[in-house]
């Protein structure tokens, strides 16, 4: 049971502490509110391939009915090809909800294959990433090539920026982003990014424990004094993008 405090989330589990109630008493409420996933809906970034070795098939479809078990959504790149089509079927045949953003440009079918689900159209790629991320409570990319790594990073680097507090995880299937990560720590060691920022995102090897670590993460302290003004800037070159 989560605790809460707010108005609205009194339930009649609400008890009285402070003995019987006189006219104009001050009442202290225990609130119990039911338990529910910390997110609502979990953009996954990953390949349009499906790589050479079916463990990463494998975690893409574990990884879809990992969401639907724990109540989330999936934002995805719309599309059946390579990964992003095992997650979204995966999602779909558990019964989840399916979001895909994909860009009018590559809609024909014969481009990206089907959508299931719900299909969310926008003008541009860069218009596509921001709405997957407007859209989503967290992150997580599975294995892919450099679309799934620009993805990854823009939402880590708008984490560092504090233009979000939204969790980021890294499904590390069978050691797939080794490198990555020694290269991350190369680059905190070399000072180009600060101890403080190594784990401004997460990584574990299964569905299960990253979604578990997603759900404990607590956002890395905003130490940039430019940050609202970043945030407010995004937000107007969203409202750009979308009015194109
Ligand atoms: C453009 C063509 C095929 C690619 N079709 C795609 N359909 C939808 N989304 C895509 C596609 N290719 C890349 N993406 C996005 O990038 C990520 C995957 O890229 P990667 O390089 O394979 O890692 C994915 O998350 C999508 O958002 C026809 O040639």
């Amino acid at each position: 049971m989560r605790r809460g405090g707010g108005e609205m989330e009194e339930t009649a589990a609400a008890k009285n502490r402070s003995g019987s109630v006189g006219e104009g008493a001050v009442v202290e409420l225990e609130v119990e509110v039911e338990e529910g996933p910390r997110f609502r809906r979990v953009c996954v970034f990953c390949g349009s391939s499906s790589g050479k070795r079916s463990c990463y098939r494998d975690a893409a479809v574990e990884l879809g009915k990992e969401l639907v078990a724990r109540g989330m959504d999936l934002v995805y790149g719309g599309g059946s090809l390579g990964l992003m089509g095992e997650v979204s079927e995966a999602v779909h045949k558990a019964g989840g909800h399916v979001i895909g953003v994909i860009p009018t440009i590559l809609m024909g079918k014969e481009i990206t294959g089907e959508t299931v689900g719900e299909v969310v159209a926008v003008s541009g790629m860069h218009e596509r990433k921001a709405a997957m991320a407007r859209n989503a409570d967290a992150f997580i990319a599975l294995p892919g090539g450099y679309g799934t790594l620009d993805e990854l990073l823009e939402v880590i680097a708008w984490a560092q920026l504090g233009i979000h507090t939204k969790p980021v995880g890294l499904l590390n299937v069978d050691g797939y982003y080794d490198f990555l990560l020694a290269f991350i720590d190369k680059a905190v060691d070399d000072g180009f990014i600060r101890p403080s920022q190594r784990h401004i995102f997460v990584s574990a090897p299964d569905a299960r424990d990253l979604v578990h670590k997603l759900e404990e993460y607590v956002a890395v302290e905003e130490d940039d004094p430019a940050a609202p003004k970043l945030r407010w800037e995004i937000d107007q070159h969203l409202i750009n993008y979308a009015s194109q």
